[in-house]
């Protein structure tokens, strides 16, 4: 609520006016006050301005026995000039001009416009007078001492010592000891009537109203309201006239008071003033000259001001930024869920505070710490949100930089053993979770102390950091690479699913380091010993794996150094025997190791052969001929089974070329190709290309899958599979029912025939499985209208089943086992005969 002292005069003044032209005669004007009731009357010129007023003490001033003094234009009697205040003006305004200008009174004006006339007694009765008033006796207020005159003295004799001694109203005594009462406003009836001769007695008020002096001010007041008189007389113990009293002078009589406690209340609100304009200029100030950056924004988040480190900060001017919302600094780092949890926390708390990365105007990123908080009104309403950031980049950096040296090594800027051993754990954790392996490779250089101590400390730096560089280079992707101390490095190796893989990695490593480099302008041979444990199987925490393979990697230093060691001795045999095939391997094809030996694929009923299937042979120059089941995997792993499968294909076709020109095959040879062959290389090209080579219809040849290759959903597979069938090669799916088929996946496949798988057909005639197996297959393949092949039909009681239960075609060793080309083409000429 807006304090009494505060609000404009309009709400106080009355605005009933009195009003009269300047020519109006003395007595006209009387009259029009007596009529209305009202104390003063204002006087206007012909442009309505108010330039004087005539009040009821005015009126004393009129010479009632003369008739031209009551006959003169008002605007020769009347007090001028008259105070005019504007309407907006606060009452404590309004008490500093009447205490300047000594004046009671003050017309009200608006837009030029006279509104109302305000009063002295009007500013204290709007302050609520109430507690004064209560507190104060008649008997104790400063009143004009009464005068008293006998009701047969004269009304010249009473105005003449109202007027000198500025009373409102006197006494009249009666000879009975009664009193009488004539008053400021008696005055001007009289003035308006003309009734300038008369004897006290005939014109005063009679009875009078009174109260004894023990009444209070208050009670006093009521008597005035209850009445409707203007004065009140006032009856001492012995019932004679002490005072008379208007309401004027009780106002007057408390309006020292009043005035004193009104001061005192305007002195403290200006202190207060001052000082709050002081604080504001403070917060300006600080607000000003902040390093913090300041966004001041309304209730709906739209900016309304921002300091000048704001600027500083963002680039943003003040210009350009108010009216926007502070999304103007949005960098996209934080995610929406981010700004879901600081608005929720604005609602709920009305604060938040956290880090916030946000771009600048010249779109650099910049992290700052922000604090928000709301701002509400007593309902709770959001009014503004005041955000203060600073800019945190540097300390940021500075503890990147430091978060960064604390986990690596300083040399390589590989990670430490801090962040190794913290990564390793994070391996294990993961890996059993998901139940997979990993593997940990130790890597100690070999002689790398020779190189310190011949060299210097500069020249081990050096190859340090050119092994460190290698070892990223080759290590796969999201594996670890860090260097424990002096010259051990470690690998960790995720997602690994075999020991070959990590042993050829290993390998691949140890063929990277003994390189012979230039350290220091001078040749050095290095190389490294890697120990190597694999998890779950050498450990099952950080430590125990670290320390077995640290253990293995001086194992491979106690066997000559430049080599690996698995923990496990028998993964070592293995993983060793696998690499020593697979070095071998890559040397089989330059020395024409491979063979493809052929096997017969017949008619059952009759024997005669109708196609064969090309077998990989390997021509080993210790180890013999070794059975593509060895070999075809480790081809597999180490991605030689491209150039394999190639030359399989080649050789096959220049082989079918040779028996069609010769008259003797007209029917397909079937060539096995691997799964990695259809996923990752180039097998349409390679088989559209060998067709054209050796001038063959694609109906020579066939491609065998196998059931569990065919099932692999991949969908780059499937369309390798119809781009095959789309040259018109046919591909049928190898040692069918070892595998899980969905049948209806099956039938979308582009395949032309099955082969039945021989496990089945082996037992076939003892077992009523296997025979129950084959048949089913056989009316699987009858109703997906699939040819059907049985593989390795070995006795005549198999071949007479097949051929009663509707499969036409077979191979197996009854007919022939796989042999070498010439052989097969003997096989063919005898078919001739
Ligand atoms: N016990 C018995 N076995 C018989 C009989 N008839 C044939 N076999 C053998 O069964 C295997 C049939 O080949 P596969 O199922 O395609 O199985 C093949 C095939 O999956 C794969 N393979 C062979 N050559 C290649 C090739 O060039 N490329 C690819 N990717 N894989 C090949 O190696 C596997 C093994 O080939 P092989 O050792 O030649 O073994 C051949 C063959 O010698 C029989 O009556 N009784």
């Amino acid at each position: 609520m807006m304090s009494p002292l505060m609000q404009p005069i309009e709400q106080i003044a009355s605005t009933d006016i009195l009003s009269c032209s300047p020519e109006t005669l003395v007595r006209e004007a009387a009259a029009m006050m007596m009529e209305s009731g009202c104390g003063s009357i204002v006087v206007f010129n012909s442009a309505e301005q108010a330039i004087g007023i005539w009040t009821e003490t005015d009126a004393l001033s009129v010479d009632l026995s003369d008739e031209t003094s009551r006959c003169l234009p008002i605007r020769e009697v009347m007090s001028t000039p008259v105070v005019t205040l504007p309407h907006h003006m606060s009452v404590h305004d309004v008490v500093g001009q009447f205490r300047n200008n000594a004046i009671r009174h003050a017309l009200v004006e608006k837009q030029g416009k006279i509104i109302g006339l305000v009063s002295l007694s009007d500013v204290v009765l709007c302050q609520g007078t109430e507690a004064f008033l209560g507190l104060k006796r008649l008997d104790g207020i400063q009143a004009k001492p009464v005068v008293v005159l006998q009701s047969s003295d004269s009304l010249a004799a009473a105005l003449a010592s109202m007027r000198e001694q500025e009373l409102t109203a006197i006494g009249v005594q009666f000879a009975d000891g009664s009193y009488g009462i004539l008053t400021q406003r008696d005055v001007v009836g009289l003035v308006a009537s003309g009734r300038g001769q008369a004897e006290l007695g005939d014109i005063c008020t009679r009875p009078v109203i009174g109260v004894s002096v023990s009444t209070s001010l208050l009670q006093a007041r009521r008597v005035i309201l209850q009445h409707q008189i203007r004065h009140l007389a006032v009856f001492d113990a012995e019932h004679r006239l002490a005072h008379i009293i208007g309401f004027r002078e009780i106002i007057q009589s408390i309006e020292h008071e009043f005035l004193l406690e009104l001061h005192g209340a305007l002195r403290e609100r200006d202190e207060a003033l001052v000082q709050s304009r002081q604080s504001l200029l403070l917060a300006d100030k600080v607000f000003e000259a902040t390093m913090e950056g300041i966004v001041i924004t309304d209730g709906n988040g739209f900016i309304q001001s921002v300091n000048p480190a704001f600027t500083r900060i963002t680039g943003y001017s003040r210009e350009e930024a108010i009216g926007k919302t502070p999304a103007l600094l949005k960098s996209g780092k934080q995610s929406p869920e981010f700004y879901e949890y600081l608005w929720r926390c604005l609602r709920n708390d009305g604060a938040w505070q956290g880090e916030v990365i946000n771009r600048r105007k010249n779109g650099l990123l910049y992290t700052e710490h922000l604090s928000i908080t709301a701002i509400r009104d007593e309902r709770g309403e959001c009014l503004h949100y005041v955000a203060v950031f600073s800019d945190i980049t540097q300390r940021k950096q500075a503890e990147e930089r430091l978060h960064f040296l604390a986990n690596h090594d300083a040399l390589t800027g590989l990670p430490n053993r801090t962040l190794f051993i913290e990564k390793l754990q994070s391996a294990v954790e993961q890996a059993r979770q998901y139940d997979r392996r990993f593997a940990l490779l130790f890597i100690d250089l070999d002689r790398f102390k020779m190189v310190n101590d011949t060299l210097g400390h500069h020249a081990g730096d050096e190859l340090l950091v050119r092994i460190a560089s290698e070892l990223q280079r080759i290590a796969p992707n999201l594996s670890t690479v860090a260097r424990l101390s002096g010259d051990e490095f470690t690998v960790l190796l995720e997602n690994i699913v075999t020991v070959q893989q990590v042993a050829s990695r290993a390998q691949s490593i140890l063929d990277a380091i003994s390189a012979e480099s230039t350290v220091a302008g001078q040749g050095v041979f290095i190389s490294a010993s890697i120990g190597i444990s694999m998890f779950p199987e050498d450990g099952a925490m950080a430590d125990a794996l670290l320390v077995n393979a640290d253990t293995a990697m001086y194992r491979a230093k106690e066997r000559g150094k430049n080599n690996f060691q698995f923990y496990t001795a028998d993964m070592n045999a293995r993983a060793i025997e696998r690499l020593k095939m697979e070095y071998s391997l890559h040397r089989a094809l330059a020395q024409n190791e491979l063979e493809v030996w052929y096997q017969p694929k017949v008619e059952l009923s009759s024997g005669r052969i109708i196609g064969a299937e090309a077998l990989l042979r390997w021509r080993h120059p210790d180890m013999g001929l070794i059975s593509p089941a060895q070999f075809i995997p480790i081809a597999e792993e180490s991605s030689l089974i491209t150039s394999i499968g190639e030359w399989v294909l080649d050789s096959s076709c220049a082989a079918i070329r040779r028996w069609r020109d010769a008259g003797l095959l007209q029917g397909r040879i079937a060539v096995n190709v691997s799964g990695r062959q259809l996923k990752y290389s180039s097998i349409v090209d390679t088989v559209a290309c060998m067709l054209e080579r050796y001038a063959l219809p694609s109906s020579a040849l066939e491609l065998e899958i196998t059931e569990s290759v065919a099932m692999d959903e991949d969908s780059g597979m499937v369309e390798v599979l119809h781009r095959l069938q789309a040259l018109g090669i046919y591909l049928s799916i190898d040692d069918f029912g070892t595998g899980y088929s969905s049948l209806s996946y099956l039938k979308r496949l582009p395949v032309r025939g099955l082969k039945i798988d021989q496990s089945f057909i082996m037992d076939l005639h003892q077992d009523r499985d296997d025979a129950a197996i084959t048949q089913a297959i056989i009316s699987i393949a009858r109703s997906l209208g699939l040819d059907l092949v049985a593989e390795g039909v070995e006795l005549d009681e198999q071949r007479r089943f097949l051929v009663e239960q509707g499969c036409h075609c077979g191979q197996g060793y009854l007919f022939s086992k796989p042999v070498p080309a010439d052989a097969f083409e003997a096989l063919l000429r005898a078919q001739q005969v």
